[in-house]
């Protein structure tokens, strides 16, 4: 079961900017998707129209092979969670998960059969009892997906469905999905703003800026080959250092590497690095493909199983660097001291860009 987004645009004034313009992708059958992008790229929005919640004004959604766009919710066969929980308060657990297959006019046998079974998938057999008051969020959130998957639907949608839990229930609620996904199979479309979240769940990432997509594509992709310079920002924490086309090659401070073909001599460019692509050495030992620099220490954060060292760079540029715990207290450094940091890739762009 797959989705086909189709040339989608929405507009919610006259004349304004589109909050969606022109958004083509797929969601491939059985995956999780997940639509990664900043606040206002348009990802809610899309979601919404898959749903039926809004209309789009150009565009088509083909769910399973058969044209959604002018299909009401209901016939949509869409799985809707929302970050709020949107439970019913004045409800029990089991007549939430129910809601859904009484309005559909279920038997009241079948009702209880397919809510013991939902009950029985979110691991919460005991609860069915309580109201959505006598739950924690995480839990309420667990009940949202019962109530979402008990009519079967062809298409679970997930819009921030845990944006307003705490860091730890959302790390536990990630892998809890990733089982239920494994469980279920449906075919998933998820909205976040969070790229770790996207790049742990998903087989299939869509990058969303300013209503249009970005890039899409398997997170290793992404993540490997950004096919620009928002990309590259907005994937994985980058530090962008900057430099000029020098005989063909991409001059960075001291860093030398390969330049788009595209480039002029002169032209400026911006080298993306990712935090790990760096190495650190008290002395220079060499091996740097691309060349080492030297830079001041600025400041040091123990950040868990690893240590965020701010590098200032001759050039002016700074950069970021992540050093494993045991890696940097074998290399001893202060703030202050100066290091050697051996880029051993980065991605390079013509131009001078900011997000
Ligand atoms: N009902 C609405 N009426 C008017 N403008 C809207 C409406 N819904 C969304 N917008 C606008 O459309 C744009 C895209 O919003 P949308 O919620 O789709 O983005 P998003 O990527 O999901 O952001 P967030 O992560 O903050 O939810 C924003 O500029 C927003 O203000």
């Amino acid at each position: 079961m797959s989705v086909i987004v189709e040339k989608l645009t929405k507009r919610f004034s006259a004349g304004g900017a589109p909050a969606v313009s022109d958004v083509s992708f797929q969601a491939p059958p059985g995956a999780i998707t997940t639509l990664l992008g900043p606040s206002g790229a348009g990802k809610s929005t899309i979601l919404r129209t898959i749903a039926g919640l809004e209309t789009p004004d150009e565009g088509r959604i083909v769910i399973d092979g058969v044209d959604c766009t002018e299909l009401p919710v209901q016939k949509r066969g869409v799985g809707v969670v929302f970050q709020s929980y949107a439970l019913f308060k004045h409800m029990t657990v089991r007549e939430n998960i129910a809601f859904g297959l009484n309005v559909r006019r279920m038997s009241r046998a079948d009702v209880n059969a397919r809510v013991d079974e939902m009950l029985k998938l979110i691991q919460l057999e005991d609860l069915g009892r309580r109201t959505p008051s006598q739950l924690s969020g995480g839990q309420r959130q667990r009940v949202a997906f019962a109530r979402a998957l008990a009519i079967r639907p062809k298409l679970l949608l997930l819009d921030e469905p845990f944006g307003a839990l705490d860091t730890r229930v959302r790390k536990e609620l990630r892998e809890w999905l990733q089982d239920l996904h494994e469980q279920t199979g449906v075919t998933t479309l998820l909205v976040t703003h969070d790229q770790e979240e996207a790049l742990e769940i998903s087989q299939h990432v869509v990058i969303m800026a300013e209503g249009r997509v970005a890039q899409a594509g398997s997170p290793e992709n992404i993540y490997d080959s950004p096919a620009t310079p928002f990309v590259a920002s907005f994937v994985g924490g980058t530090s962008i250092l900057n430099g000029r086309v020098h005989e063909g090659r991409a001059e960075v401070g001291s860093l030398v590497v390969a330049a788009p073909q595209s480039a002029r001599e002169g032209e400026a460019v911006q080298a993306f690095v990712r935090p790990h692509d760096i190495k650190l050495a008290k002395s220079f030992d060499g091996d740097g493909q691309n060349g080492a620099s030297t830079g001041r220490v600025e400041r040091l954060k123990p950040v868990g199983g690893y240590v965020k060292v701010l590098l200032k760079l001759p050039s002016g540029d700074s950069i970021t660097v992540e050093v494993p715990r045991n890696e940097f207290d074998e290399l001893g450094v202060v703030e202050g001291d100066s290091v050697h940091a051996d880029v051993r890739t980065a991605r390079v762009f013509v131009g001078d860009f900011s997000i």
